[in-house]
């Protein structure tokens, strides 16, 4: 759906984008989080055609977003980090006016506007005006104004940044069902606790380029791989060490009192067969699990510039 190569972008001397790549399967509820000022908005307003970049290429479902940013427009709804003043505007006549920026008008324009304010539970709102909506309810206004020409792709820009928790999980319920109805969905954050739960796949930014991105799982599996093995010696420690001095998957081995602590870079299978060697080299054993990791440290190793070496493993691996 979404394909970036090699975008660059400087403002002024400042170079806030650095080769940024990106690729967005269809049908996936995407997560692009990043520290604050690591380049989000930036590469998504350049997605969205409101920014040209130096250098490098953006294509929406097949289409040069860079070179047709008419004919892209058709393909995406873009929920901006920011709601603009609509002084003296009802909610009803806001969503008609955004329908006539697509060609619909009269009684088809309504009756979208009606379909999309129920959809995202603002249908006893409508004749409210904008300013005098919750920050919650703007949000919602905002993305049903970005269905309003029924978008494949969605693309939001910290939607729920400013929002109540309670206000959050709604918003969060409402991607989940767009998701469920089939939209592609690119949702940005500096919070990777508000989207590990709910997206399938994730992209790491960091100071201006994408330095981890893959399935749930693939990153699920790298943080569990990237953790150490603990194995715990009942009888028959020298025999163990030995072993594993030989086994040219572990990278690092450290002892505390009965216990291994072993740098290991096998998957499942290779923990098993090392599991079976160990036992049948007559090693006692009381336990042999991995050392729970999570996605938050990951992602505080990555953008802290402290875990270069896992990140390019993974990304060597999976061929990005
Ligand atoms: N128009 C501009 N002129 C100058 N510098 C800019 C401009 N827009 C963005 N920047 C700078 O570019 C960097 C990246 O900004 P960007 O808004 O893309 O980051 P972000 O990842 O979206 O951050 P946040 O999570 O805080 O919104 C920041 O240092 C910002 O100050």
């Amino acid at each position: 759906m979404l394909k970036i190569r090699n975008l660059k972008k400087k403002f002024g001397n400042y170079r806030v984008l650095e080769d940024m790549n990106m690729e967005i399967k269809a049908g996936a509820l995407y997560g692009f989080v990043g520290p604050n000022g690591a380049g989000k908005t930036t590469t998504i307003r350049i997605m969205s055609g409101l920014l040209l970049p130096d250098a490098g290429e953006v294509e929406i479902d097949g289409v040069d977003a860079i070179r047709e940013p008419e004919r892209v427009k058709e393909k995406f709804g873009y929920v901006p980090d920011h709601f603009g003043v609509y002084d003296n505007l009802k909610v009803s006549e806001y969503m008609e006016f955004f329908a006539s920026c697509y060609g619909m008008e009269g009684l088809k324009a309504r009756k979208r506007a009606e379909i999309l304010l129920e959809q995202v539970g603002l249908g006893d709102k409508r004749d409210f005006f904008v300013d005098s909506l919750s920050r919650g309810m703007k949000q919602r206004l905002c993305l049903a104004r970005a269905l309003i020409h029924d978008p494949q792709f969605l693309i939001m820009d910290e939607p729920t940044a400013g929002l109540d928790p309670r206000t959050r999980l709604e918003f969060r319920d409402t991607v989940q069902e767009l998701h469920e109805q089939g939209k592609t969905i690119l949702i940005s954050s500096h919070l990777l606790s508000d989207l590990s739960e709910l997206c399938t796949d994730i992209g790491i930014i960091d100071s201006g380029k994408l330095v981890l991105s893959g399935t749930m799982d693939q990153i699920m599996n790298q943080i569990h791989t990237s953790r150490p093995l603990i194995i715990t010696v009942q009888e028959n420690l020298p025999t163990a060490m030995q072993l594993l001095k030989e086994e040219v998957l572990v990278r690092t081995i450290s002892v505390r009192d009965q216990e291994i602590v072993a740098g290991f870079d096998g998957d499942a299978e290779a923990e098993c067969e090392l599991l079976r060697r160990l036992v049948e080299a007559g090693v006692k054993i009381r336990g042999f699990v991995r050392e729970a990791g999570s996605l938050e440290a990951l992602f505080m190793q990555i953008t802290n510039h402290q875990k270069e070496r896992v990140v390019l493993s993974y990304e060597d691996e999976s061929g990005l």
